[in-house]
């Protein structure tokens, strides 16, 4: 299936999108084949999937920490797309990849694309990609049909998020507050509004991500949009093999 098939199957039976984001290479391949088919069989919607880089402005301690391991374990995205590519077969979850704009740059954009087309991946996600300059890869990427999923923030402009929703494709990325990745404590009811204005100028399913970490964070978000991204928090339950825990987040 791929992201739309997904989002509207949701829809349509009144559920929310339950995005869990992993990073590439954290415990090795085997270990990221293992957690994709775990998270598949828990029922995640779609799958984030994390390029491990050496400078990731966007993330805050959990996920540069992973980014760290992954990266020290000798993690290479031709290493990536080799093991996205064994599990493909094996799983039906669509896979977003996350990645700083960069690694995509030395890797060479259209051999990117290329790989990411063979490897099944369905959507990507470049947070330091500028709007105005998405073309870079967007070109590309629309001549396979795979997305560019556009983040939008609290600082951006109303008018703004209406342009960006306009051309978008897969699903909105509302980013719920104003810094970086992971858990925090509890939302403010302006993030709530937030959420709630970027779903009346959206076409697009509308998902929220950073700092979610509970299921009561998870249902209150679900309940002004149309799902969730949880990335710290299910690094961290992976990481301790909670796995009961990641069942229980997903079925929130
Ligand atoms: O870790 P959190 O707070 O649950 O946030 C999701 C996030 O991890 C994932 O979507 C992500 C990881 N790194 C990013 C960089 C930019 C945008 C999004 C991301």
């Amino acid at each position: 299936m791929n992201i739309n098939d997904v989002l509207n199957k949701l829809r349509e039976t009144g559920r929310k999108a339950f995005v869990p984001y992993i990073m590439a290479g954290d415990g090795g391949m085997e270990k990221l084949k293992e957690n994709i088919r775990f998270l598949d069989e828990a029922g995640a919607s779609i799958l984030e999937i994390g390029i491990p880089f050496s400078d990731p402005v966007a993330d805050g301690p959990t996920i540069q920490r992973a980014g760290k391991r992954a990266l020290d374990n000798g993690t290479t995205l031709e290493g990536i797309f080799q093991a996205l590519t064994e599990v493909r077969q094996q799983v039906e979850v669509p896979f977003v990849l996350m990645t700083y704009l960069n690694p995509v740059l030395a890797f060479g954009v259209e051999r990117f694309v290329e790989r990411c087309q063979g490897a099944g991946v369905s959507g990507i996600i470049v947070p330091d990609l500028p709007y105005e300059e998405k073309s870079i890869v967007s070109d590309a990427l629309e001549r396979v049909g795979i997305a560019l999923i556009p983040l939008v923030t609290l600082t951006s402009p109303l008018e703004r998020i209406a342009k960006i929703t306009e051309e978008a494709q897969g699903f909105i990325y509302a980013v719920t507050v104003t810094g970086v990745t992971g858990a925090r404590r509890d939302f403010a009811q302006s993030q709530f509004d937030y959420l709630r204005r970027v779903k009346e100028v959206a076409h697009l399913p509308v998902l929220a991500g950073f700092g979610i970490s509970t299921p009561e964070q998870v249902r209150e978000m679900g309940d002004v949009c149309d799902g969730v991204v949880v990335g710290s928090r299910i690094i961290e339950l992976l990481e301790q093999g909670r796995y009961g825990e990641i069942r229980e987040l997903i079925g929130s």
